[in-house]
């Protein structure tokens, strides 16, 4: 038997299709979301991956505000842009791509924004409200991960959630979302540096897979049934993504979100639901 898709890109289109709506009202009440990102040096993922937010904001009327520098940029350099953006009105919100190139302090740059204007909920005010239980943009691939299972009807109250990795864009939030009442899991975060991972993968409902090790999750270490996101990105020799979880588990898992094709499309998605949130609350 093979496993039922989480299929990202049809859930994103859904998603951007009641978002084009919500800006529809927005601007009816002479609000216009604009986003803005800050893409520093040339690595051709996070180029393509900037240039797909802003098709994205284009199909749903939201602004585009881009801006670009170079591999060679300064600390001081990149803090003028997120001044600018700070200060720019038009730019109700907006994200700073990572990774950042090596020599930059990406914690004080994430700190300098404005965290009303924070897209990304990579800011610490914005974390520390996750923390706390408070209201505020979430971050989006581990949003999106949620509204991916919650969308198929994949049950996520109660269940066992085993999440291996702990960046700050996946690994170290999702298990503070998938724990908040709203979704009441309950979560083993595994790392590289988990003894016995398979074990622990075992006992899994679900498994967010997000360590950037290929093919790290095995059919075997996979319990029946069980829902796999395959969130890690590793390129093989043509460029092409390989993921963390093996093309075997589909004849094991209930469900699956491939690579590419599942939470990466709805990462994008979720961006979009926090700018379009921010500027609800702005505009009361
Ligand atoms: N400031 C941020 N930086 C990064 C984030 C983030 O959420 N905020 N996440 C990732 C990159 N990312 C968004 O920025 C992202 C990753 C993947 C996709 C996507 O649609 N991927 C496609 C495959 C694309 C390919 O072939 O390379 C898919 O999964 O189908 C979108 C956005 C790190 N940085």
């Amino acid at each position: 038997m093979s496993a039922q898709i989480l299929d990202g890109k049809a859930t994103a289109a859904a998603i951007k299709s009641e978002l084009s709506a919500r800006v529809e009202a927005l601007k009816a009440k002479g609000v216009q979301p604009g986003l803005g990102t800050v893409l520093v040096g040339d690595d051709p993922g996070s180029r393509w991956y900037v240039n797909g937010k802003h098709r994205d904001c284009a199909q749903v009327g939201i602004a585009s505000l881009q801006r670009e520098l170079p591999e060679t940029a300064t600390q001081e350099e990149i803090e003028a842009v997120v001044q600018e953006l700070n200060d720019n009105p038009e730019c109700t919100g907006y994200i700073v791509q990572l990774p950042l190139p090596k020599g930059i302090d990406t914690n004080r740059i994430l700190a300098l924004m404005d965290p009303a204007k924070d897209a990304d909920g990579l800011h610490p005010m914005s974390l520390g409200k996750l923390v706390l239980g408070e209201t505020g943009p979430l971050p989006c691939t581990p949003y999106a991960i949620v509204e991916l299972l919650r969308r198929h009807g994949v049950q996520i109250n109660g269940a066992h959630v085993v999440v291996v990795g702990r960046g700050i864009t996946i690994g170290r939030p999702m298990p503070l979302v998938l724990t908040r009442k709203s979704e009441n899991a309950t979560v083993t975060q595994c790392h590289t540096g988990t003894r016995d991972l398979a074990a622990h993968l075992k006992q899994a409902d679900i498994i967010v897979a997000a360590a950037g090790v290929p093919h790290l999750v095995k059919p075997e270490d996979v319990k029946p049934g069980a829902a796999v996101l395959d969130v890690g990105v590793s390129r093989d020799e043509n460029g092409k993504i390989v993921g963390d979880v093996h093309p075997g588990v589909a004849e094991v898992a209930g469900w699956v979100a491939p690579n590419p094709g599942g939470v990466g499309p709805m990462t994008r998605a979720q961006l979009l639901v926090n700018v379009v949130e921010a500027a609800e609350r702005a505009a009361g």
